[in-house]
């Protein structure tokens, strides 16, 4: 039988007062540190966590998980269990329902609310809240059913699988490819800071919906050129946003309509260094799947140094205790389209299947890594897998 225990709301109180005065001396030191934000200081103030130093986050990261737990501490279990089912739920809805109805550009006169949800704010979460809303909500609300019939959810929602939905609505596909943008708000450049990108001259950006990273890394690198692939629809979108959005970086972009499967209609790399890119494109998929797109791409790699750099999320092995958005996120891609997150190991062992060697895994400040990738050389595929199976026929032989 469960109890509700006074000793645990008396020492959950009293940290959370303990907490208070922190608080406080923050708000204060921000009041004192910039006066009230102008209108024009809300709308051009871009945090930039990828500047704090490593100390700095992980001391965050651990407070907010401690902070996180406070509530366990004075709610008894029963509410928790409410809160987690159905509060988040009622919550995340509400802010859905906002960014969908545009609640947040009506009152921009008004009182200084919900900013980020604001179409016009350099930051905007709108375009990912939608997508995350109106197309993911009523996929969720099948899961239960797709676990007991072994189908995806979306496609029980939607009698279709996410790419063909999003190509028969086409006003959904282009708020999807605006989303894929808000992680470059969301990550902002850390990714762009934590690898050396200055060995490439050229970057291939596989599955690049509008382009916004190949575009921030060639900002960053003046003397790279880029290459935005995508599904052909998603391709014609984005040559529009690039003739509004960067036309300083006219004359260094080119695009190609494709489909990773085909090897035949992926772009080759160029005579100089080539860096291919996938961000958040292999966690859409499963491991068969994700095998054939970097089948394809090998495919066209091969014989070249190009590299490969995915960026994706790497999920700890141990998840006791982290119902983090990492994990949200894993769950998410199976509802969406039965892609998953993947620990370093599963990464390892999927790129070794697709003849891939995993270089090196580098963190970035924000919740994804970049997976630094080349095609390992037929002849010492073939030695692997000679190995392998003279191994296999040992302990077999021995069983
Ligand atoms: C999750 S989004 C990632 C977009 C982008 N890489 C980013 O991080 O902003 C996956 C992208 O893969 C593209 N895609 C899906 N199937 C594809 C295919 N068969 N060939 C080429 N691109 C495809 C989609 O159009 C979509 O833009």
């Amino acid at each position: 039988m469960e109890t509700f225990r006074p000793v645990r709301l008396v020492v959950g109180a009293c940290l959370a007062f303990a907490l208070l005065p922190l608080k406080l001396f923050m708000y204060l030191v921000q009041a004192l540190g910039s006066g009230s934000p102008s209108e024009e200081d809300l709308m051009q103030s871009a945090p930039e966590p990828g500047n704090l130093p490593w100390f700095a986050i992980n001391i965050g990261v651990a407070l907010g998980r401690f902070v996180e737990l406070l509530p366990n501490w004075i709610n008894p279990p029963t509410i928790q269990m409410l809160q987690l089912g159905a509060l988040a739920h009622w919550k995340a809805s509400t802010i859905k329902a906002l960014a969908e109805l545009g609640v947040a550009d009506l009152l921009a006169r008004g009182p200084r609310m919900s900013i980020l949800l604001r179409t016009d704010h350099p930051n905007s979460v709108r375009p990912m809240l939608m997508h995350l809303g109106n197309d993911s909500d009523l996929p969720w609300m099948k899961l239960a059913e797709g676990v007991k019939l072994g189908k995806l959810p979306f496609e029980l929602a939607w009698g279709k699988d996410v790419w063909q939905y999003l190509k028969e609505h086409p006003e959904r596909e282009h708020i999807f490819s605006q989303a894929m943008a808000v992680q470059d708000k969301v990550a902002y450049s850390t990714a762009l800071k934590e690898y050396d990108w200055t060995k490439y001259d050229e970057a291939i950006d596989i599955g690049g919906a509008y382009g916004s990273f190949v575009a921030a890394l060639m900002r960053r690198h003046p003397g790279m050129q880029g290459t935005v692939f995508e599904l052909p629809q998603v391709v014609n979108n984005a040559k529009s946003v690039w003739a509004e959005e960067h036309t300083d970086l006219a004359g260094r972009i080119s695009f190609a309509g494709g489909d990773f499967f085909d090897a035949q209609t992926l772009p080759r790399p160029a005579n100089g260094s080539t860096v291919y890119i996938m961000r958040s494109i292999l966690h859409d998929w499963d491991d068969s799947a994700s095998i054939r797109i970097l089948q394809s791409l090998g495919a066209v790699m091969k014989g070249s140094r190009a590299k490969l750099v995915l960026v994706e999320q790497v999920l700890k092995d141990d998840f006791v205790n982290d119902i983090s958005m990492r994990h949200g996120f894993d769950l998410h891609m199976l509802v969406a389209c039965g892609g998953k997150e993947r620990t370093e190991l599963e990464w390892r062992n999927l790129l070794g299947r697709a003849g891939f060697h995993l270089n090196k895994i580098y963190p970035t400040k924000a919740m994804q890594s970049m997976l630094e990738a080349e095609l390992v050389p037929q002849a010492r595929t073939r030695r692997c897998e000679g190995f392998v199976a003279s191994r296999f026929a040992y302990i077999s032989g021995h069983a």
